[in-house]
């Protein structure tokens, strides 16, 4: 039998995550979710055909696994209301960027499974990525569950050691966004080159989606699928050394730099607070 979840805090990542595993058969009668706005809770209800709450207690009180989406900001507060009535066979996952499991099992005041995961917004589509680690407390049998849940919104990395976790951010939390970011600028370059924006879109996105598939589906390396359309003098070999130009391996690396390091910031901040 399925395990019933709760969704403490829908907003972006959590119906991420849940439009994923309702769209992958994970049945919309054993998913809960909560949000303190009517109209959020009216929405998600409507478009997930899920129970949405507006009491934190009862959701946590009916779940065997509890999901805590809400902003990193709020989460000590969040578990800290609800920790009294944890129940020692519930597993905990928690999508907060930079709360460690330490922090966490403070605030749950008990010995628990806690389960910390870097999901990404691709979850929406079915093809999510997601790193996970897990606390002492978590059984084998509960590792697996949850990858099978992050298996339904697309596929998950193990990691034993959390410090990773900041790498993990880095590769793959935040970088939908930097891809994002890239197609803005491919997209707005082929306008004024005179496409369409809809014909940019779609040859510019299409074309990042098909990269990424030759990547994870053939066995080649990446230097090699790139050097494979890059004819000596021709197109490509432009584009690149104008790449290179503008130091394209320290460009990409100051960003995720900046973006593990905020992750660590923000780890230094909630550790902070369970001395
Ligand atoms: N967006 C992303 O790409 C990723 C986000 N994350 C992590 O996911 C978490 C959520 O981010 P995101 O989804 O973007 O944020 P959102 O603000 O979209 O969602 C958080 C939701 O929590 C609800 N909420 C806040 N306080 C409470 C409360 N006390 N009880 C119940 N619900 C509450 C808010 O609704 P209301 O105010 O109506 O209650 C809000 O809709 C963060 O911790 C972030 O670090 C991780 C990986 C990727
Ligand atoms: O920007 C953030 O803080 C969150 C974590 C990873 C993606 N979004």
């Amino acid at each position: 039998m399925k395990p019933s979840i709760a969704f403490i805090g829908v907003g972006n990542m959590a119906s991420a995550i849940i439009g994923g595993m309702i769209e992958a058969g994970y049945p919309a009668e054993k998913i809960m979710g909560t949000s303190r706005t009517a109209e959020k809770r009216e929405k998600y209800s409507a478009t997930f055909g899920i129970e949405m709450l507006a009491d934190n207690n009862a959701a946590v009180a009916k779940a065997d696994a509890v999901v805590l989406c809400v902003k990193p900001a709020q989460i000590q507060d969040v578990i800290e209301a609800f920790a009294d009535q944890v129940r020692p066979e519930q597993i905990f996952l928690s999508v907060a960027a930079g709360v460690e499991l330490a922090a966490i099992e403070q605030w749950l005041k008990q010995p628990v499974a806690v389960v910390r995961s870097m999901p990404n917004t691709p979850s929406q589509v079915g093809a999510g990525m997601s790193g996970l680690i897990a606390n002492a407390h978590t059984s084998d049998e509960q590792k697996a569950w949850v990858s099978d849940v992050f298996a339904s919104i697309g596929d998950s990395v193990w990691v034993d050691d959390e410090a990773h976790m900041h790498t993990v951010t880095a590769l793959s939390g935040s970088a939908p966004a930097y891809f994002f970011r890239f197609l803005e600028a491919m997209i707005k370059s082929g306008q004024a080159q005179g496409l369409s924006e809809e014909a940019c879109t779609r040859l510019a996105s299409y074309t990042m989606l098909g990269a990424a598939k030759m990547v994870t589906e053939l066995d080649e390396p990446i230097n090699q699928l790139r050097k494979n359309i890059t004819s000596p003098k021709g197109t490509t070999e432009q584009a690149l050394l104008s790449f290179e130009a503008s130091n394209i391996d320290k460009v990409v690396d100051d960003a995720m730099t900046a973006c593990a390091n905020r992750s660590k910031q923000l780890a230094s901040q909630f550790s902070g607070q369970i001395d």
